[in-house]
């Protein structure tokens, strides 16, 4: 467990074009530490565009991103990776081996016995790899995945190979973990068992997580923060209750009038 808080994770004035369309115009909004942050919006309205900016996959037009004083801006992806920007994506990714096997490649980044080392199975390797694989039991435990760490992925149900991408992304020990529709695809009681991993996970190792996600109830239960964009505009921004009641929020869900007394 860290004992330092993370570093607030600053978006400022970034704007994204591509071929004519703006999908991110002049957003800002901080991750304050140890919080859980919602980014939510309609279909198109810029979030995945976001994410990739935070994670280096696309180079803003203008604006910066910052953990605390240190500039992440246009990094490399596996550099923002290893200052402490970790993310899972949409899609499953994790396919072949054990969970035990999964979770050692997301240490992989942090090994300092070089490769040589490793492969010749010296023993300072040695001792790191035996190091790693106790970090990556814990994590596992953490994320309920504890008894299933030998368990080929290929036959986890759907949500603990959710939960295997989570608990790869914290094996590289972020300390701002961005999840992108951790509950997407997952039925009711693995919606509920993701929700309580998530807080324990927060509350254990102190990091902050942004997570965009469509599940409106699971958003306003989990996140203490939310960040609303529209047509890559941020629209609102807030505690859950108030983003909700935003008219302005109401009407970019609903396609209503900002004045329609209507719930999202
Ligand atoms: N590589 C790209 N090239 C051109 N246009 C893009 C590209 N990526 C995204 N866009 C456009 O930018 C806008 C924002 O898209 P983005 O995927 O960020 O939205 P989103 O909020 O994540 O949507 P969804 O909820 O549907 O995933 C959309 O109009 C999209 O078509």
């Amino acid at each position: 467990m860290s004992t330092t808080p993370p570093p607030p994770l600053h978006v400022r004035g970034v704007t994204v074009r591509f071929a004519g369309l703006t999908a991110l115009d002049d957003v800002s909004f901080t991750v304050a530490p140890g919080t859980i942050h919602a980014l939510i919006g309609p279909n198109g309205a810029g979030k995945s565009t976001c994410f990739n900016v935070l994670s280096g996959l696309t180079r803003p037009d203008s604006g910066s991103v910052c953990l605390g004083e240190r500039e992440l801006t246009s990094l490399p992806v596996h550099k923002i990776a290893t200052l402490g920007v970790a993310r899972t994506f949409q899609n499953i990714v994790v396919t072949a081996g054990t969970v035990g096997d999964n979770l050692m490649l997301g240490r992989h980044t942090l090994s300092r016995a070089g490769f040589a080392a490793s492969a010749l199975r010296l023993p300072r390797a040695v001792r790191e790899q035996r190091e790693h694989r106790a970090r990556a039991r814990e994590i596992a435990e953490l994320t309920g995945l504890g008894a299933l760490f030998d368990s080929p992925v290929a036959l986890l149900s759907y949500g603990d190979r959710k939960r295997v991408e989570l608990a790869r992304a914290l094996c590289l020990e972020p300390r701002v973990l961005l999840l992108d529709e951790p509950v997407a695809g997952m039925n009711g009681g693995e919606r509920a068992r993701t929700v309580e991993v998530l807080r324990t996970v927060r509350e254990e190792l102190g990091l902050s997580v942004l997570l965009v996600e469509h599940d409106m109830a699971l958003v306003m239960r989990l996140a203490e923060d939310v960040t609303v964009l529209d047509f890559g505009r941020r629209i609102a921004a807030g505690a859950p209750d108030v983003v909700q009641a935003d008219p302005e929020v109401r009407r970019a869900y609903l396609g209503a009038p900002a004045t329609e007394e209507r719930t999202p």
